[in-house]
């Protein structure tokens, strides 16, 4: 795939270095009934799972989480704790209508997803999908372009983003694996999820008639959603996977390049004066994109709503162990929303010696399950126990609310115009 763009300077970019500046990610550590456990882990060995998630729905929150709660929830300036219940009566007038009331579970939820002042980087440059999956996730929120999803992730681990917005699937072009993997090799928690309906345009410079283009570009979902669309158009185009579909239109007004159209959104034509050749030309109409918000801590899971969970497993040698693993869920009547499963790039292929037949080689997975139940559950922490007794690795990536917002399939934009065949 081609790195087309460099950034412009209206639209600076955080890029990629082979050395990125080397500041070590705080180690947290959370309190729980006065012991400290470091949940900084990645999560290879066994207990790690468990040793955060129950700390974590025992509403433990981290010492900074905590501070900063209290001293927002509790009128406290200073930043020092006062955990010391007081008389409101014994308060200057002026003072006594700040009530201190408990801590309640919704305190310790975090801040409604207004996304204010709330820093998130997404792979891409405006216009991108992933910034109006941002957008969806955290209105008001600070979008910070990056060149690579790499530079998107470690934005977040070196505290210059709060969240990274990732695309993970696509209802039509399937998942998007590489994302997959970055997930693992990263530490960042899935903190949230958005479903976002995506409708693509085909875009040219002005006054290009679709008779000259030789070739379109756009990210490989684009290009693979719009697959049959493009052959139904009967258009003789070479097909040109680039990083991002706005960056795509933004490379072909930068460059004046007239024989290249690209697949991207309406607002990165207006973004960057291109027509839109034809409107709508993804190849189903509900044509959706899950993304996933990552951040440094995990939240809180909670039971008041309907949250999803994602975790990621490698399987013990042994027979029948995926079924197993997937019974653990059915038992309980969890509903498996998701599975994948990637080479397990640490033992991507196991030699098992027949006697007499010779070497099988099977190759090794990972397995990337979403299921519909929090990990504030009971039922969702039995089915890890027992999972994780099949498992020679497992890991959380997240316990999250789902998307349950309604949806309908995006209208199609108003400067429109039909491709004429
Ligand atoms: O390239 C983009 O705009 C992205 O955000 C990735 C993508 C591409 C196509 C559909 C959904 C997301």
């Amino acid at each position: 795939m081609r790195t087309l763009l460099p950034s412009s300077p209206h639209n600076p970019m955080l890029r990629y270095s082979q050395s990125p500046a080397t500041v070590t990610p705080s180690r947290r550590r959370f309190i729980h009934c006065g012991k400290r456990s470091d949940s900084s882990a990645v999560g290879s060995s066994r207990s790690d799972w468990q040793s955060s998630w129950a700390i974590l729905s025992s509403k433990v929150v981290s010492q900074e989480q905590s501070e900063s709660l209290l001293s927002s929830v509790n009128g406290h300036s200073n930043g020092s704790l006062n955990l010391v219940p007081f008389d409101n009566n014994s308060l200057a007038p002026n003072q006594q209508s700040k009530k201190t009331t408990p801590l309640s579970i919704t305190d310790l939820s975090p801040a409604p997803m207004h996304g204010s002042n709330l820093r998130v980087a997404y792979q891409g440059v405006p216009g991108a999908y992933s910034e109006a999956a941002a957008g969806k996730a955290y209105p008001n929120c600070q979008a910070i372009p990056c060149d690579q999803f790499e530079v998107a992730f470690q934005a977040v681990e070196l505290w210059i983003a709060d969240r990274a917005v990732l695309p993970v699937e696509n209802s039509l072009g399937g998942s998007i694996h590489r994302n997959y993997d970055l997930l693992l090799r990263h530490r960042l928690h899935i903190v949230g999820e958005v479903q976002l309906p995506v409708h693509h345009c085909f875009l040219a410079l002005p006054g290009v008639r679709k008779e000259f283009l030789t070739r379109v570009i756009s990210h490989p979902q684009g290009l693979a959603q719009c697959e049959h669309t493009l052959t139904k158009l009967g258009l003789n185009v070479a097909r040109e996977a680039v990083d991002d579909t706005a960056g795509a239109a933004e490379f072909i007004a930068a460059n004046n390049v007239r024989d290249t159209a690209a697949i991207a959104s309406a607002r990165a034509a207006e973004i960057y004066g291109l027509e839109i050749l034809a409107d709508g030309i993804q190849d189903d109409a509900s044509n959706v994109t899950r993304f996933v918000m990552l951040a440094r801590e995990p939240i809180i899971p909670r039971t008041d709503r309907p949250f999803k969970t994602s975790i990621v497993f490698a399987h013990e040698k042994g027979t029948c162990v995926l079924f197993k693993v997937l019974s653990a869920f059915a038992f309980r009547n969890i509903s498996l929303t998701k599975i994948e499963s990637r080479p397990n790039h640490n033992v991507p292929i196991r030699l098992v010696d027949e006697a007499n037949v010779g070497t099988a080689k099977h190759f090794e997975y990972m397995f990337y399950v979403d299921f519909e139940a929090s990990m504030a559950e009971a039922r969702a922490q039995n089915a890890l126990s027992e999972v994780q007794e099949f498992t020679s690795f497992l890991r959380v990536l997240g316990s999250y609310p789902m998307d349950m917002t309604s949806w309908s399939p995006s209208p199609p934009s108003s400067s429109s115009s039909t491709l004429s065949l």
